[in-house]
């Protein structure tokens, strides 16, 4: 369904932008029907980057983004990208920041309705709404005519991830999307994405937390400095991570006190030449597994 090959996504920083700032390097992925991967890493490795190319929010600087088999990129024309959008979606962090306080949460709603269902009578309209909010597991009658302010934020991001399934999506990105709610409305709202999931819906998953890593996905990515660092089936990588990065990251995990930079530290400390890039013209990552792979254990491109 959704294929990523070798994307990378360069932004020009610093003065006149003069500076190139690599925050995804050859990132490939697949995320089919049915199935939740979740892409892990620490603040500023890249992930949100990755989850905005393939929402068409920020260009692909090279590789490519294809659902269906389609470049994503070179969906031109209106028609086309409002199809896409059809099928793929996005929620975010914030819910509160995707409401207008002014005005009831119907609003998301009826934001789609003009663009997707011009045909709809009001009755109709109004019953696909209710439709969705109740597949989310809310009671319409509680919910809707209510202002943001009015509903916690585990209710408003239920809201959200309704107006998507308004629509007839396949795939969602979900950005974060449970890092400011409590820890029962969490568990609830990732249920709900398994529940989801075995309806078919695909998952692409950001998370800087390992625990809900694991918790809600089939297929795992560590992202490390926008690159793969360890990829592959989330009991496979968590039971047997292969790149020392996952490792430490696993070993800190119900250590306190330790952090990211920790694990990374341990890692450039430790790191001598890459064995994963060792044979002459090797690139990216490396199968050492069935479908599990292993990146580059230094910092920047591996001479190859
Ligand atoms: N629009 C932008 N312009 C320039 N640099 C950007 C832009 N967006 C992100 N970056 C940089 O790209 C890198 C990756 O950012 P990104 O937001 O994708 O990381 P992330 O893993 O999602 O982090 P977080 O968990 O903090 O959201 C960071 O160094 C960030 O500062």
């Amino acid at each position: 369904m959704l294929t990523l090959d070798r994307v990378s996504k360069v932004y020009r920083v610093g003065t006149f932008g003069t500076q190139p700032l690599n925050a995804v390097r050859d990132v490939s992925l697949t995320v089919p029907p049915g199935v939740v991967v979740s892409l892990i890493g620490e603040s500023g490795s890249g992930k949100s980057t990755i989850g905005r190319m393939v929402l068409r929010l920020t260009p692909v600087t090279s590789g490519a983004i294809a659902f269906d088999g389609r470049d994503v990129a070179g969906l031109s024309g209106h028609r086309a990208r409002k199809g896409y959008y059809r099928h793929v979606q996005g929620v975010f962090q914030d819910p509160f920041s995707s409401f207008n306080p002014i005005f009831p949460v119907d609003r998301v709603f009826d934001m789609l309705r003009g663009a997707y269902f011009p045909g709809l009578s009001d009755t109709e309209w109004r019953a696909s709404v209710r439709r969705g909010t109740e597949r989310v597991g809310l009671d319409p009658g509680q919910v809707l005519g209510r202002y943001p302010h009015q509903l916690s934020g585990g209710q408003l991001q239920r809201l959200l991830i309704a107006r998507a399934l308004t629509l007839d999506i396949r795939l969602l990105v979900a950005d974060e999307i449970i890092s400011m709610l409590d820890a029962s409305t969490r568990i609830d709202v990732l249920n709900l994405l398994g529940d989801l999931r075995a309806e078919g819906l695909g998952i692409l998953f950001v998370t800087h937390d390992l625990a809900l890593g694991t918790y809600v996905s089939d297929t795992t990515v560590i992202l490390r400095r926008g690159a793969v660092a360890e990829m592959g089936p989330t009991r496979q990588v968590y039971a047997s991570p292969r790149h020392p990065y996952t490792r430490g990251l696993l070993a800190s995990v119900p250590r306190m006190h330790r952090t990211w930079a920790d694990a990374d530290a341990e890692l450039d400390s430790a790191a001598g030449p890459c064995p994963v890039h060792s044979g002459p013209g090797t690139a990216g990552p490396v199968e050492v597994g069935p479908d599990h792979f292993v990146g580059c254990f230094s910092d920047d491109a591996c001479p190859e």
